[in-house]
């Protein structure tokens, strides 16, 4: 079976792109991001991860899923520094886009038009349904975007809003099941 983002690729073998994986929380975006990073390493490219180093939830570096599946990245202040590496890259990952600066949806197009296939993940939403950070600037200029779901807490339907449980009017809050929980529209309005 072809993976979406494979159909993709082999009709633009030789330039470099911009692929996002989006969706709320638990909804398995680390997880694809990881499944297409190792595809790439078994092809033999030369591959980068990177994730905000704010985000130190469960290693400094590495990316981690919530199923414990994880795989070694550098942790880096800004988008700029993603720009820094070497011309011999040919897949860039990121992860916890939404909390990267406003740069980054330039940062992936120079990185693209390199020839480089960049794949970003992140949350569309944050606590209260907006569009997260930079990534609708992403989502809009890539060639591919990938909306994976979870499971909602409460009925089982597909989860697409991230349910904040504790009470933060932060819009940066790390966290994990204390903290959140994945909602269908639903549920998401319940009182
Ligand atoms: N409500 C849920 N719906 C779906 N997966 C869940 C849920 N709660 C826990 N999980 C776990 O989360 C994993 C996905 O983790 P991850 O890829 O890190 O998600 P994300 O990066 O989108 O937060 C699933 O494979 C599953 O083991
Ligand atoms: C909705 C929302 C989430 N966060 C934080 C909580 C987690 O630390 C990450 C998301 O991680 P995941 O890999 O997608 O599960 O983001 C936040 O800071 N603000 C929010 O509104
Ligand atoms: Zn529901």
């Amino acid at each position: 079976m072809l993976f979406s983002e494979d159909v993709f690729r082999r009709k633009n073998e030789h330039g470099g792109s911009v692929e996002v994986v989006c969706g709320s929380m638990f909804s398995g975006k680390t997880e694809e991001l990881i499944r297409r990073l190792r595809r790439a390493q078994i092809a033999r490219l030369n591959v980068e991860i990177f994730k905000p180093n704010t985000d130190t939830r469960y290693a400094e570096d590495e990316v981690v899923s919530h199923n414990q599946t994880s795989i070694p990245c550098s942790p880096v202040e800004s988008s700029s520094a993603i720009l820094l590496l070497g011309s011999n890259v040919q897949v860039v990952g990121i992860d916890e886009a939404q909390f990267f600066d406003d740069e980054l949806p330039n940062v992936c197009n120079a990185l693209a038009n390199r020839g480089v296939r960049v794949i970003v993940a992140g949350l569309d939403m944050d606590y209260k349904g907006k569009p997260f950070g930079p990534m609708p600037a992403i989502m809009a200029m890539a060639e591919s975007v990938t909306k994976v779901h979870a499971v909602c807490v409460q009925c089982g339907n597909p989860a697409l809003y991230s349910y904040r449980l504790v009470s933060s009017d932060s819009r940066v809050l790390l966290g994990e099941k204390e903290s959140y929980e994945p909602r269908c529209r639903s549920c998401y309005q319940l009182p």
